[in-house]
């Protein structure tokens, strides 16, 4: 079975003294699980204190972006080699708040993957459809095209080591979560496509799922085969809630 994931998405929340209260929740009640990795992505000006406080903890950290050129007169941006300078582990790429809000496109999201590879972070690459696809059958089609933009031009082997969220964008902040049938079934769609490309890259690439997971259906969904942990918003801002999370990952024999 492959090793449970759950990361924290911050979202653009936070600040240094609420941030130094819920990682020391987080240290203090995540420190007795050995069977799970955990990690937090916080905003890019908290990545110093992350590293300050999270080191030497079994919590990673990460950013929630990352600019898709390694260096340059890039106003605005932060480069993958900068987020290694605080020794960030992860980076959310795509995330559907990001690619509707600020117009990315598969490719953009294609060459931060590759940059932030290339630069020795694990992308945690989120895909998922909007509530008229889904209504429309097309579920499927658009997280297939999703992938394609790395599996064409990169292979299946760019998959190694990284990791898949497939978030659902009508499960995002809604409460309503998808079922657990729903999200294997994705889950199971995603790593076969994979598996189209590289079938070892598929059977160790770690596929979380993020969209309104609470301490109540986290169980039932984590316990589904192909669900190698989860992407968590609202309920990563409040450490008890995270913890039952994370408790329910490591519950899962
Ligand atoms: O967007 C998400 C994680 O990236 C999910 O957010 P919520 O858990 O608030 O639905």
């Amino acid at each position: 079975m492959r090793r449970k994931l759950v990361v924290a998405n911050w979202k653009m929340h936070g600040s240094i003294a609420q941030n130094q209260q819920l990682f020391d929740a987080f240290k203090q009640k995540l420190a007795p699980i050995d069977n799970v990795d955990f990690a937090v992505c916080v905003p890019y000006p908290y990545l110093f204190q992350a590293q300050v406080v999270l080191s030497g903890t079994n919590i990673a950290w990460g950013a929630q972006n990352v600019g898709k050129y390694p260096v340059g007169a890039y106003t605005g941006e932060v480069a993958a080699s900068m987020l290694k300078d605080f020794d960030a582990t992860y980076v959310i790429l795509g995330h559907s708040e990001r690619s509707t809000a600020y117009c990315e496109s598969g490719e953009n999201i294609a060459a931060k993957f590759v940059t932030a590879k290339n630069a020795g972070l694990t992308p945690v690459l989120c895909v998922g459809e909007t509530l008229q696809e889904r209504e429309a059958g097309m579920e499927q089609q658009v997280v297939a095209e999703q992938l394609d933009a790395l599996l064409l031009s990169q292979g299946g082997a760019v998959f190694e080591h990284a990791v898949v969220s497939y978030e659902p964008i009508w499960a995002i902040g809604t409460g309503l979560s998808a079922t657990p049938d729903q999200a294997q079934a994705m889950h199971e769609f995603i790593r076969a496509r994979i598996a189209g490309y590289d079938a070892d890259a598929a059977n160790s690439l770690r596929i979380l799922y993020g969209g309104s997971v609470n301490p109540v259906n986290a169980s039932q969904l984590l316990v589904m085969q192909d669900i190698d942990g989860g992407l968590i918003g609202r309920c990563s801002l409040d450490a008890n809630d995270f913890e039952k999370i994370c408790l329910a990952a490591a519950a899962v024999r």
